[in-house]
């Protein structure tokens, strides 16, 4: 393929398109050509779990689609807009090393095109961080937005579900592939697929990758922590371009506590404890964990934004009583999704572990 040169963006050898229409020339040649097109949103700074979303899409269609937009209507006033990593030239090294043999032929996918739109291509109307002064046209799944991480960022998913929606009208995915480390939002935007009667993609064609994780080596807990919290607890930190603003010793002696705690969580709701126990449990673990490393020369500060429980199908809290055996009993035909977030140092990290039948949700790995 020939390089593409765009006047101030680097080199690329996959063929970068910064408007819409100019990428629905390319998506009509798609379309003519009956070639499926799968799509990956993304907010650029890629590492290896936005790679397994584009792996999965190379494996499973003719030509696949990634898009970079930093979304300013996601980012409340005091978040980290201006600060989040933008690192185009390393994103186009990792595209460009990604690839894909179909088997039982000499065919080679590679990604076919990367979306790369501007503030003004994406918001004609303009955008604010400003709720009350915004203009134009939001989109909003009522009542699935304010549990979860939208209990701690209000105006989270409308943002999220606008661009999203704009996104899909604009690439015209045959499918398209979320990550379960963002579980609220891949399922809301199953909802608004479903309420929208999107056809591109439908709603079987959204599809949920389980969550890329590094393993980190360090002695996460004390004996004692790990018999309060019923068991061993495995150290492992899901992969996030926010890892980036982690200094050494966070990214290795605080961050992997929050999946810890959820690990632990698991295996509390797993013997048997209400969900009320297990999620003492787990802030006790955090807390913990916290004042020892509050006790370090190099002191750091780690607090747990949340820890929840909630129905994957209504968002809601599971109540403080309900058990595995109950929930059950009850006739839920569903796991229950436990999810958290957690302050280190400046950086907010979020994870979550699904308790039951992961197939139930559609994730399949
Ligand atoms: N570790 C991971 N494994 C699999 N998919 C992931 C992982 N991290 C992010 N994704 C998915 O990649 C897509 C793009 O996410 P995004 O660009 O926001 O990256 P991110 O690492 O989640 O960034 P942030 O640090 O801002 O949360 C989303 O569908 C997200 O769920
Ligand atoms: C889906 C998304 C690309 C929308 O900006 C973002 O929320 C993300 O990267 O998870
Ligand atoms: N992956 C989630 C993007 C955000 O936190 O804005």
């Amino acid at each position: 393929m020939s390089s593409n040169s765009v006047a101030g963006l680097p080199l690329s050898s996959i063929p970068i398109f910064q408007t819409v229409a100019s990428y629905r020339e390319w998506r009509r040649r798609a379309y003519d050509e009956k070639k499926s097109v799968g799509f990956v949103a993304t907010m650029g700074a890629l590492h290896d779990g936005h790679a397994s979303l584009v792996r999965r899409s190379l494996a499973e269609n003719d030509l696949t689609v990634v898009s970079i937009f930093v979304n300013p209507a996601q980012f409340a006033p005091h978040e980290d807009l201006a600060t989040y990593p933008r690192t185009l030239p390393h994103d186009l090294d990792v595209l460009s090393s990604l690839s894909h043999s179909v088997p039982g032929s000499s065919i080679t996918r590679s990604p076919s095109a990367l979306f790369l739109p501007t503030v003004n291509e994406m918001y004609p109307s303009g955008i604010t961080q400003d709720k009350l002064a915004q203009k134009g046209t939001f989109v909003e799944v009522k009542g699935y937005g304010h549990q979860m991480e939208g209990s701690r960022r209000p105006d989270f998913f409308r943002g999220v579900a606008t661009v999203v929606t704009k996104l899909f009208n604009a690439i015209e995915p045959s499918r398209t592939y979320f990550g379960q480390k963002d579980i609220q939002q891949a399922l809301l935007l199953r909802r608004m697929v479903r309420d929208l009667l999107l056809s591109h993609p439908t709603l079987e064609n959204l599809f949920i990758v389980p969550t890329k994780r590094s393993v980190v080596l360090s002695n996460l807990l004390s004996r004692a922590h790990v018999f309060y919290v019923c068991r061993d607890a495995k150290s492992s930190l899901a992969l996030s371009s926010r890892n980036a603003y982690l200094t050494p010793s966070e990214r290795e002696l605080a961050a992997p506590t929050l999946y810890a705690a959820l690990q632990a969580a698991k295996t509390c709701w797993e013997s048997g404890s209400s969900k009320a126990e297990v999620i003492a449990n787990a802030y006790n673990l955090v807390e913990r964990k916290a004042q020892e490393l509050s006790s370090l020369e190099t002191r750091i500060d780690m607090r747990l934004d949340y820890l929840e429980m909630n129905d994957p199908e209504t968002f809601e809290v599971v109540p403080g009583e309900e058990t595995r055996s109950a929930w059950e009993l009850e006739g839920h035909n569903r796991p229950v999704i436990l999810s958290g977030a957690m302050w280190v140092g400046r950086t907010r990290l979020i994870d979550n572990v699904v308790l039951g039948d992961v197939a139930r949700l559609g994730i399949i790995a």
